[in-house]
């Protein structure tokens, strides 16, 4: 299998994050992609190729063009107030305030473009946006050619960012963005399916009113798990989207038992949806050793998730989404990825 990676995603490090009252290092660090590269390159995968540059057109299908073009000027805006650290938002527009009216100052207007505190920027951050956007698209080029299934080792991740929010690590969905510009190439439907922890919400928003792009999330129940403010289950799209948005949500403490039947059901609908190609938007943060999250999975689980999907018969782009226990995140995520080789 190839894996399509760029060293770029390194400018995005040292950034902080709001862990539990106190300003922390960002579990999102460096290492994750590199333990991963590292992993890949230990058990033969496959070739590592770097991304070709792409334009944000088919980013600009899925995501506002007002908060693509915000992106690129955070840190310049924020480093042009004299500040450094890292540039987070201050202020969110919630109910009962204006949602209309961008704001000039910088810490502000990322507020009006974000869901949480979770999209920080350093210097190096838009760059490494840029690079995992390219190294999404690369690998979907690839799949849209001929290959049966392709690795894009993203880094920032994406699939909580929405049309016109970030947040929770992610900026540019690179998934949803993915999925666009296969359609784009002419593919009739698309699936997503979701396997992070974390609901998706950033990549169900985007396609929720959509019915060419299914979109499947296995995840912690939002009552109780971050992204907390969507994911449950009645949620099942709008409009020439409805019956194409399925959310699974489990409890603390879901092992493959009960996760493997959500992930069942969940390549029955896909199956039956009939897609060209499906989106693998992968997190490891369902791993029993996870630090941020509560789900059971052992190591010997992910194989079996891959093994699974290749079943599905379909050409299939694999995107790199969560997962913080860094030891193993690379046998954890590597694993899926021989697990579907070996099907
Ligand atoms: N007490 C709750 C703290 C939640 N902290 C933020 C968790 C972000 C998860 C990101 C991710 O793993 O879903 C992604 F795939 F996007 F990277
Ligand atoms: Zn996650």
């Amino acid at each position: 299998m190839k894996t399509v990676f760029s060293p770029k995603h390194a400018g995005h490090a040292g950034n902080l994050e709001l862990l539990a009252g106190e300003m922390l290092p960002a579990f999102e660090m460096p290492s994750r992609a590199e333990f991963i590269r590292g992993r890949i390159e230990t058990v033969g995968l496959g070739p590592i190729l770097a991304p070709e540059p792409f334009d944000l057109a088919s980013a600009g299908k899925v995501h506002d063009a007002g908060y693509l073009n915000f992106l690129p000027t955070v840190w310049d805006r924020w480093a042009a107030e004299g500040r450094g650290g890292t540039a987070l938002p201050f202020a969110w527009p919630t109910r009962g305030l204006r949602g209309d009216v961008p704001p000039q100052a910088v810490e502000a207007l990322h507020g009006y473009y974000s869901f949480d505190g979770g999209a920080g920027f350093v210097a190096g951050t838009w760059e490494a946006i840029k690079s995992s956007h390219d190294t999404a698209l690369t690998a979907a080029a690839l799949v849209n050619g001929g290959e049966r299934a392709v690795f894009a080792l993203c880094r920032p991740p994406g699939h909580h960012a929405g049309s016109s929010f970030m947040g929770g690590y992610c900026y540019v969905n690179n998934a949803a963005v993915a999925a666009q510009w296969l359609r784009d190439q002419g593919a009739g439907r698309v699936s997503i399916l979701d396997i992070d922890y974390h609901h998706g919400n950033g990549t169900q928003q985007i396609f929720y009113r959509r019915g060419d792009v299914q979109v499947l999330n296995l995840h912690a129940d939002p009552m109780v798990e971050y992204p907390f403010f969507l994911g449950h289950a009645d949620e099942r799209g709008e409009g020439e989207g409805e019956g194409f948005n399925h959310n699974y949500p489990m409890p603390f403490g879901t092992a493959w038992e009960r996760w493997s039947e959500a992930l069942e059901d969940a390549c029955a609908r896909l199956a039956a949806f009939t897609p060209d190609v499906v989106v693998v938007s992968l997190g490891v943060d369902t791993f029993e050793k996870d630090p941020i999250s509560k789900f059971r999975l052992v190591t010997e689980d992910f194989p079996k998730i891959g093994r699974r999907i290749a079943a599905l018969g379909l050409p299939t782009l694999i995107v790199m989404e969560g997962g913080y226990a860094v030891e193993e995140i690379g046998v954890n995520a590597v694993g899926v990825l021989t697990g579907f080789e070996d099907a």
